[in-house]
């Protein structure tokens, strides 16, 4: 029998834009009602040429959606220390409702104390070890960007995870760590792979549900998902390809996030969506 069935698109791309049409609305009530438009702060450190691309991406979107958006650039050889001061006032800026502190920081930073100086209730990107917390015990607080787009789309397709063997390759603190945390709230049985994993094979073949979150290009073959599996890729690799090696999974997933138009929209529209949660609880318009 030759296998001609193809996996059904997840389509990131136009579940992103119902997102941010909302999104847009929220922030367009905001400003009626409170006078102040939300604002998302943007640090990037260096010119890294993908993270330029990125934060271009963001505000870009912010622009579109109504919400301001405050780009600070410093130099690729900021301190640490230097680093913490300027989230700590962008924390304390009150016309500031939501920080993003681009990933990844030169490696002479410790990125992990400069997140810790994001406010949590500023911290839209979810990338702060408390949003880290809660988002895990399922309490109030943002979600990793990536993360809670995962879950949003995986939401909209109606993917049942009781039960199910989730599969997340990567242990990354922003991506893949978290999308687990969130797979394990909803009663996924979740197993982690990463680089010191044995056989990564025989763990992608167990999986009802696999995400690749590593950047890697095509380290997960197609011939090793199962049949009937959902695929998420959010890899992000040069020249928009995925973890995933797309052209065979899709011969034998169920559904499958395609790269460019899966994940990568997902995660903007969260992000957004989660500054204007921040700029409504902090100008009182909502209970936290
Ligand atoms: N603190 C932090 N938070 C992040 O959320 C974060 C980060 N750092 N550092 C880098 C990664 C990467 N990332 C992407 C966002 C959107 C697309 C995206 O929209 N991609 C389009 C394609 C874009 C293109 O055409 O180049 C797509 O997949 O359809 C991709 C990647 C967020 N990241």
């Amino acid at each position: 029998m030759s296998q001609t069935q193809t996996a059904r698109l997840m389509d990131g791309a136009a579940l992103a834009r119902r997102i941010l049409e909302e999104t847009s609305g929220r922030a367009a009530e905001i400003a009626r009602r409170a006078g102040v438009t939300p604002c998302l702060a943007t640090v990037l450190v260096g010119e890294d040429p993908a993270s330029v691309t990125y934060v271009r991406m963001k505000r870009a979107r912010c622009a579109k959606a109504g919400i301001d958006s405050r780009l600070v650039r410093l130099p690729a050889t900021i301190t640490t220390a230097e680093l913490v001061a300027t989230l700590r006032s962008l924390s304390q800026d009150a016309a500031v409702h939501g920080i993003l502190l681009q990933h990844p920081v030169g490696s002479h930073i410790d990125e992990r104390e400069a997140f810790e100086a994001i406010a949590p209730e500023k911290d839209v990107d979810g990338v702060t070890m408390s949003s880290f917390g809660s988002m895990s015990f399922g309490r109030p607080g943002f979600a990793s960007c990536t993360p809670g787009g995962i879950m949003r789309l995986l939401d909209a397709y109606d993917v049942d995870l009781v039960g199910r063997r989730a599969v997340v390759v990567g242990r990354s603190a922003i991506l893949g760590k978290p999308v687990g945390m969130l797979l394990l709230a909803r009663d996924a049985t979740v197993t982690y792979c990463h680089s010191r994993t044995t056989d990564l094979a025989a763990a992608v073949r167990e999986a009802d549900v696999l995400v690749a979150a590593v950047g890697r290009p095509r380290l997960v073959r197609g011939e090793d998902v199962k049949p009937g599996a959902v695929v998420i890729d959010a890899g992000y690799n040069q020249g928009n390809v995925g973890d995933v090696d797309f052209d065979t999974a899709r011969t034998r997933a169920r559904l499958i996030t395609p790269v460019p138009g899966g994940v990568g929209p997902m995660t903007i529209a969260v992000l957004l969506e989660q500054t204007v949660d921040a700029a409504s609880v902090q100008l009182g318009l909502a209970g936290p």
